[in-house]
C-alpha cells in the first residue's frame, strides 16, 4: 500500500448486505491496524501470518477481494513452510519464517562450497558481511525487536547464517529441479500445494532475508527451542491451525464459495493509491502526442497507400489534450484527468489518422492441446497462433491460463499481458529479480488508462482468475509476490478496473490498442475503425471532412444508431458512468428542454410565463444510496 491510508478516502468495496454491523466507529483504529499490519509484511514478507492478520484487517475493512488476496498469500506460504517441515526433519522454521535452517549445515556440501566461496571475501554467499560489527548489529536489531513486542524472543547470529548458506544451496537446488518443466499451476489444493514458483520464491526469500539483518540474523529462539526439545509436532500443528483460519478467511469473503470461488465487489478507487498514480502527468500526455505523430509517420512510411496527399506535410494531424469536454462540463470528474484526441489541421475524409498495434490483447483459444473446447458455444478462434505469437519463447506460454480460465481467457491473458510487459519493461532490482522495483501502475501503457468507478455496479472476482493465475504468472516470471508491494493484490484490482474501461473485444479477443484506448465516444462520430486479420491490429480513418481543433470521436457502441437520447445516454453508462457529452446528446438535451417548457398560467406578478417539468434524473430510481457512501446524501445527477 503505497501511501498512509486517508481515512476519509474510505469506499468499501463490498457492497452492503442487511444486517451488516456498523464499522464507522472502528474505522480509525482499523486502518491502523492495517498500517502496521502492511509494515510487518514489508519487514517479513514470508510469515504466513502477517498475510493472514492484514487479511482479516481488510476484511473488517470491508475489501473482500483483497482479504482473499492477502489469506491466498497466507496459505501458499504455510504450504511451502509445511512442506519443508513434514519431509525434511533436518529442517527448521527461521525467524518469520524467511527460510529455513539445517541442523547441521556441514552435512550439505552444496553449502560447503559456497561457504568456502563467501570466506575468500569476508562476506557469505549472499553477499553478508559476516564480520563481528555486523553480528553485533544484527543482536541489537534483535533487541530493538524484542522492545517493540515483536515476535522475536532473542539471537543465535552465527548459527542463523550458517543456516542461510545451507538453505541457500538446498533452495538453489529445488530451483534447477524446479525449472525443469511447467508444473500444473491449477493445483493449489491443501495437500499439495502448487508452488511451481516457490523455488523462485524461496531463493529470493533466502537472498532477501540474508541481505536484511533484521531477518537474516535474527533467530526466533522460541521456535529454535521447540524444534530442539521434539516439539516439532507442535510447531506442524500450529502451522497447521494457521492453514486452515486462513482458508476459512478466503471462503468467508467468497460469496459463492464452494461451487465457484467467486465473491462480489465494487471497483473502487484504493484511498492508499499514491496521487501519480490517480493523474496523468503533463510529461504523460505530451508522450502520447508523440506517439500519435509517429504511428502517422509510420503510415507514410509503410503503407503510402493507406495516407492519400502530400507525404512531405509530416506535421502530425492529432494530438492529445486535456478539458477534452471543456472545462466547465458537467461531467462529475475533474474535467482536467478527460483526455481525448483533436485534430491540429484540417483531415480530408477517409484518411487514416493512425494504424494502432498493440501488445495487449487475449484470445480464449486454443488451449495448449489445440483443443477448442469450452469456448462460447464450442467454436473458438481458428488461428493457431493464439493465444501465443510464434516469436513468444516457453516462458510467454500463455496457453496454460487459457486452459485454466476457459471462455474468460481472453480477458486474463490480456491482464497477464501487461504484467508481463510491466516485469520485462521494469529495471532488476538489486537482486536481479525482474520489474520488482516498477511500480505497474508506472508503466506507460498502464498509466495512460483511465479507471471508471461505477459506484453502483456489483461485480463478482474469481479468486483463480483474478488472484490465483495472475500470482501465478508474476511468480513463473521472477516476481517474488510476497516480497515485493509494487504487485499487491489492490494494484491487480487496479488494473483490472483500468482495462474494462479502455478495452475493446469481439467474442474471441479482448484488446487494449494504447492509441485508440484515448478516443472519446460520438453518438455521431467522425472516425471510424476497422480491425486487420491479425486481431489485433486497428486501422482508423476519418468518416468525413474534420477541421482543425475539432476532437474526433469514434463510437463505442454501433447499434443505438436510432435510439432515442434517454436510450441511449442508458445503454452508454456501460462505457461512460456519466451523461454522453456528444455534440447529438447535447444538442437533444437542450432540444428536450425547450419542448419540456410549458405555459405557466399562475397569473402571479413575477412570473415569467414558464414552467420547466421537472423530469427525473437519468438513473434515480437505479441507485441505492449505501450507508458508507461518503457524505451519506442520495447521489442526485445534475
Ligand atoms: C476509453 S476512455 C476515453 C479517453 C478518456 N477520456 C481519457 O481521459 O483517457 C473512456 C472514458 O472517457 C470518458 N468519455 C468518453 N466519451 C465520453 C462521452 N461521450 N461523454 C462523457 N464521457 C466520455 C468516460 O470517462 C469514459 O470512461
Amino acid at each position: 500500500m503505497d501511501i498512509p491510508f486517508d481515512i476519509t478516502g474510505w469506499q468499501p468495496t463490498k457492497p452492503p448486505s442487511v444486517g451488516e454491523e456498523d464499522i464507522t466507529e472502528d474505522v480509525t483504529a482499523l486502518v491502523s491496524t492495517l498500517s502496521a499490519q502492511t509494515e510487518h509484511i514489508y519487514r517479513y514478507p514470508y510469515d504466513p501470518n502477517g498475510w493472514f492478520r492484514r487479511g482479516e484487517t481488510l476484511a473488517r475493512l470491508r475489501y473482500p477481494e483483497l482479504a482473499v488476496g492477502d489469506s491466498y498469500k497466507a496459505i501458499l506460504l504455510c504450504h511451502k513452510l509445511l512442506k519443508h517441515l513434514v519431509e525434511d526433519k533436518q529442517w527448521r522454521l527461521g525467524s518469520h519464517m524467511g527460510f529455513w535452517l539445517l541442523d547441521d549445515p556441514g552435512d550439505d556440501p552444496g553449502a560447503d562450497d559456497l561457504e568456502a566461496e563467501g570466506e575468500s571475501n569476508g562476506t557469505d554467499v549472499n553477499g553478508v558481511d559476516t564480520s563481528e560489527a555486523s553480528s553485533s548489529k544484527a543482536v541489537a536489531d534483535a533487541n530493538e525487536a524484542v522492545a517493540n513486542d515483536e515476535d522475536v524472543t532473542g539471537a543465535t547470529v552465527g548459527k542463523a547464517k550458517a543456516g542461510v548458506k545451507a538453505a541457500t544451496a538446498r533452495i538453489l537446488a529445488d530451483h534447477t529441479a524446479a525449472d525443469s518443466g511447467p508444473a500444473n499451476l491449477a493445483d493449489r489444493g491443501v495437500t499439495e500445494p502448487a508452488m511451481t514458483g516457490s523455488a523462485v520464491t524461496s531463493r529470493a526469500s533466502t537472498k532477501r532475508a540474508a541481505r536484511d539483518p533484521m531477518v537474516a540474523d535474527v533467530v526466533d529462539a522460541r521456535w529454535e527451542q521447540e524444534a530442539e526439545s521434539g516439539c516439532r509436532d507442535d510447531l506442524e500443528q500450529r502451522m497447521l491451525d494457521l492453514l486452515s483460519e486462513a482458508q476459512l478467511l478466503e471462503h468467508a469473503n467468497l460469496d459463492h464459495y464452494p461451487e465457484y470461488e467467486e465473491g462480489c465487489y465494487r471497483q473502487r478507487l484504493y484511498p492508499w493509491m499514491h496521487s501519480r498514480h490517480r493523474r496523468r502527468s503533463d510529461g504523460l500526455v505530451a508522450e502520447m502526442s508523440h506517439e500519435f505523430a509517429a504511428a502517422e509517420r509510420k503510415i507514410w512510411k509503410e503503407c503510402p497507400d493507406e495516407r492519400p496527399g502530400d507525404p512531405g506535410a509530416l506535421a502530425p494531424c492529432c494530438t492529445v489534450i486535456r478539458h477534452a469536454f471543456g472545462e466547465f462540463s458537467t461531467i462529475d470528474k475533474d474535467s482536467s484527468e478527460l483526455l481525448g484526441v483533436f485534430a491540429t489541421k484540417d483531415i480530408a475524409t477517409d484518411t487514416v489518422i493512425v494504424i494502432d498495434e498493440t501488445e495487449t490483447w487475449g484470445c480464449i483459444g486454443p488451449g495448449k492441446d489445440g483443443s477448442m473446447s469450452n469456448l462460447h458455444g464450442g467454436g473458438g478462434c481458428a488461428d493457431p497462433i493464439h493465444p501465443n505469437l510464434p516469436s513468444e519463447d516457453v516462458c510467454h506460454d500463455l496457453r496454460w491460463i487459457r486452459d485454466r480460465a476457459g471462455r474468460h481467457a481472453a480477458e486474463i491473458i490480456l491482464r497477464c499481458r501487461f504484467l508481463i510487459c510491466c516485469i520485462h519493461g521494469g529495471q532488476q532490482n538489486e537482486f536481479g529479480h525482474p520489474g520488482m522495483d516498477t511500480h505497474p501502475l508506472d508503466h506507460p501503457l498502464i498509466a495512460r488508462l483511465t479507471p471508471n468507478y461505477r459506484r453502483e455496479k456489483v461485480r463478482l472476482f474469481s479468486l483463480d482468475h483474478d488472484i490465483a493465475i495472475p500470482n501465478d504468472l508474476l511468480l513463473l516470471h521472477g516476481v517474488d509476490i510476497f516480497a515485493s508491494p509494487n504487485y499487491d493484490t489492490w494494484v491487480l484490482f487496479t488494473l483490472c478496473a483500468r482495462i474494462e474501461n479502455n478495452s475493446w473485444s469481439d467474442p474471441i479477443h479482448t484488446c487494449i490498442s494504447p492509441l485508440f484506448s484515448l478516443f472519446n465516444h460520438s453518438c455521431e462520430p467522425n472516425v471510424d475503425w476497422s480491425i486487420r486479420p491479425d486481431h489485433t491490429t486497428m486501422v482508423i480513418r476519418v468518416a468525413r471532412e474534420v477541421t482543425a481543433g475539432e476532437q474526433l470521436f469514434v463510437e463505442y457502441d454501433g447499434f443505438m444508431q436510432d435510439q432515442p437520447l434517454a436510450a441511449r445516454r442508458k445503454r452508454m453508462r456501460k462505457w461512460l458512468d456519466a451523461e454522453c457529452q456528444c455534440t447529438k446528446c447535447l444538442r437533444q438535451e437542450v432540444e428536450e428542454e425547450k419542448a419540456s417548457k410549458e405555459s405557466c398560467t399562475c397569473g402571479c406578478g413575477g412570473c415569467k410565463g414558464e414552467m420547466k417539468r421537472v423530469v427525473p434524473a437519468w438513473d434515480m430510481d437505479e441507485l441505492p444510496v449505501f450507508p458508507e457512501d461518503a457524505d451519506g446524501r442520495p447521489r442526485v445527477w445534475s
